[in-house]
């Protein structure tokens, strides 16, 4: 697993155990990454402990390996952190390697979001209803100035709740500050330096550092959603699902036992990846948004008023507004592609010995998407380093998405959830704007639009201001 061909892509010179980890900053490393670029190229190396990483950057390279040569590049490494946290019974989806019982699992996933959402509109209305209490709790905001981060993480996880098993939690219920404690603390450390160190440095694993909380948290977590499935079996009638855990469990019953990927552990594993893949992201996405928006107040009133000449004295606004909506599709766009939300992507691994732009790379070799390198990759955009709708819109001022648009990966490891979390960001985004207008406090100085990093990236805490429109 460890051996390194002849023509391995070049990188720093390791030293004995801890292989590469000096040469970058284990706390946020997006700046070595970058300086690592320019040196040695769009294909690179560190090893971390003795164990080969191969980064990718750079539109043309990332989809060479993800999508020109996807077979080979959308494994998953095993043996780190993150697998032994969640994976004690079953592969789930996340993290499950590249074979036919991911394949299967993931059709099904897919399909089911699917049917639950555009045919039959319900994903949608499960997200409205969700918005209707973020703002029940603004109005009673109004005038006041707020930290929107609780809000925001917890309605992420409710909507992803609502999809899971029909439930959601009052945003001071204790399940719900158990869920959105445990997925931001968790992806913490899980990359960051104690993260690093754990999957560097195997002799380590067994002490009682700060990693052992993961362990913990992702134990409890996995306790809860192992008691929703057996408590869901008792008001569950087979054959009339009522969500995604219903469904599963008939698709289980229909198999029986013909030795399929199908089983209560990963059904398990399978919910705890989807809400926690679904939670962080969009809520952070969003956060990203209002900071803006509240730091660009023109482009704020120009959605505004886009939102008003579309939905005129419609109730609520439905996800096919958005083909109307050019520029309130641009700036949801920029963004994400400001948010960065998963700037390493998802770890993958190849599934053979391959080759990457001339270099060799041996099976089993982790290999890390660099998404950040394209968000803003230049040549890739018109403003690569400003926040600025432009970048999606053409000469006419219609919508735009370039190819290098890619904040949910691509190939065969695209996000899962990508339909679900674009719904999200546009209803609420739009719902909100419509009726409160997002002031940033006067005492609150200059904004930092630097995220803090991890799995998933932030914004730096941050209070907003609320206001009903059309009040000074
Ligand atoms: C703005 C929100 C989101 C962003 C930016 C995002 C981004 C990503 C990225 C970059 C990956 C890794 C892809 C790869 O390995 O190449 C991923 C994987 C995944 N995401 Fe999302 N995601 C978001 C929301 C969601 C939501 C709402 C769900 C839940 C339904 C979800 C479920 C998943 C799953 C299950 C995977 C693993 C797919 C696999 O391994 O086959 N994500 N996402």
């Amino acid at each position: 697993q460890n051996r390194r061909p002849k023509n391995f892509p070049p990188g720093p010179r390791p030293v004995p155990i801890l292989g590469n980890l000096l040469h970058i900053n284990l706390r946020n490393p997006v700046a070595d990454l970058e300086k690592l670029a320019k040196r040695y190229g769009n294909v690179y190396s560190l090893l971390m402990g003795s164990r080969p990483m191969v980064f990718i950057n750079g539109l043309q390279t990332l989809k060479e390996a993800l999508v020109n040569k996807a077979a080979d590049f959308s494994g998953r490494p095993q043996g780190l952190m993150a697998n032994h946290a969640i994976q004690e019974k079953a592969p789930g989806m996340v993290l499950a390697d590249y074979n036919s019982g991911w394949k299967e699992q993931r059709r099904f996933g897919l399909m089911t979001l699917r049917n639950f959402g555009l045919g039959k509109q319900s994903m949608e209305q499960r997200i409205l209803r969700e918005i209707d209490c973020i703002i029940k709790l603004l109005d009673n905001s109004v005038g006041k100035t707020i930290n929107p981060q609780v809000l925001f993480h917890s309605a992420a996880s409710n909507i992803i709740c609502q999809v899971l098993f029909a439930r959601r939690f009052d945003y001071d219920d204790e399940s719900i500050k158990f869920f959105t404690h445990y997925v931001q603390k968790t992806s913490k450390l899980m990359t960051g330096f104690w993260g690093m160190i754990y999957n560097s440095i195997p002799m380590v694993r067994c002490l009682p550092l700060p990693f052992q909380r993961v362990f913990k948290l992702f134990k409890m977590a996995s306790e809860k959603w192992s008691k929703t499935v057996i408590e869901n079996k008792k008001t569950r009638v087979p054959g009339k699902p009522r969500h995604f855990i219903d469904c599963y469990l008939d698709e289980m019953e229909k198999r029986g036992d013909d030795g399929s990927s199908f089983s209560e552990d990963q059904l398990v594993v399978y919910v705890l990846d989807l809400h926690f893949a679904a939670t962080d992201t969009t809520a952070n996405t969003l956060l990203t948004a209002f900071l803006y928006l509240m730091n660009n107040p023109q482009i704020q009133e120009r959605c505004q008023r886009e939102i008003d000449k579309v939905l005129d004295g419609r109730d609520q606004p439905s996800f096919e507004d958005r083909h109307q909506m050019p520029y309130v599709q641009a700036v949801i766009h920029e963004t994400q592609r400001k948010a960065n939300t998963v700037p390493l992507s998802v770890f993958h691994c190849t599934t053979r010995d391959t080759e990457l732009m001339g270099y060799s790379i041996p099976r089993g070799t982790i290999i890390i998407p660099n998404l950040s390198s394209v968000l803003f990759e230049e040549g890739q955009w018109k403003y690569p380093h400003e926040f600025n709708p432009e970048n999606f819109l053409n000469e006419k001022g219609e919508f735009v998405k370039p190819e290098a648009f890619i904040p949910f990966s691509a190939g065969r490891r695209i996000c899962l959830g990508e339909t679900l979390a674009r719904m999200e960001l546009f209803l609420v985004l739009v719902t909100l704007l419509r009726k409160f207008k997002f002031i940033w406090p006067e005492d609150a100085g200059e904004p930092d639009f630097t995220p803090l990093f991890g799995v998933t990236q932030a914004p730096k805490p941050y209070r907003m201001k609320i206001q009903l429109r059309g009040t000074p």
